[in-house]
């Protein structure tokens, strides 16, 4: 299963999360986060990780512009659009940018959110469900309720996120069945700032779990 973190501001911090065992890092590009970090920074932690990992760039409601230029100068290997992107704009990235991988984050409100997760499977390569949060675009700490996931099986690989924990992670693998799972504000000390001891406490969580 893949596991992403994401919110990581601090080279050292990504260097020690890749090595117990994420399998992809998420760097927050959007300008009003408290986790938002610029290009240079994005380089800095991709030039300490191993080749293998994901470096995935979360963006929302911006340009196509915007989105490219900071792949191409960042070493980002994919990028999370978590805003209100449409099928089409994905696509525009994909004719941009076709060996990155496209991952759309969708915002569930309710069972009908899940419905318009397929009109996006064509043009992204992989789907996100995060909580809906009225004030936040994401990185809120609010969970889904994972019993209306139950049946959600899309034509693409997808990522479970929203409040996921250590101390819950186990619970919502026994409900549903994602293909990989997402992490932030439920493994840091303070937004941006990772706390290492609740990492490793996750992924001691997922191997016992095995
Ligand atoms: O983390 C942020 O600040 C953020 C800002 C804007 C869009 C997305 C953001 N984070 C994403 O939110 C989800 C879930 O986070 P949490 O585990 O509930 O804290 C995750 O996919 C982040 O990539």
């Amino acid at each position: 299963m893949r596991v992403k973190i994401c919110g990581i501001t601090q080279p050292q911090q990504g260097k020690a999360i890749a090595s117990f065992g994420a399998t992809a890092l998420g760097f927050i590009c959007v300008p009003t986060s408290p986790r938002y970090i610029n290009i240079e920074q994005i380089r800095a932690v991709v030039e300490q990780l191993p080749e293998k990992i994901d470096k995935i760039g979360v963006f929302a409601n911006t340009s196509v512009p915007e989105i490219t230029q900071t792949v191409v100068h960042s070493g980002l290997t994919g990028v999370q659009l978590h805003g209100d992107e449409s099928p089409e704009f994905c696509q525009q990235l994909r004719q941009l940018l076709p060996d990155i991988e496209i991952i759309k984050a969708l915002r569930i409100r309710s069972f009908e959110d899940t419905e318009k997760a397929e009109t996006y499977t064509s043009n992204a390569d992989t789907l996100l469900l995060d909580a809906y949060h009225p004030q936040q675009l994401g990185g809120t700490g609010t969970t889904l309720d994972w019993t209306m996931l139950q049946q959600f099986r899309p034509s693409c690989p997808w990522f479970l996120a929203g409040g996921l924990t250590p101390e819950n992670i186990i619970q919502a693998l026994t409900q549903i069945t994602p293909s990989g799972i997402d992490l932030s504000s439920g493994v840091e000390r303070a937004p941006g700032d990772k706390d290492l001891d609740k990492v490793a406490k996750l992924f001691e969580k997922l191997h016992s779990k095995c």
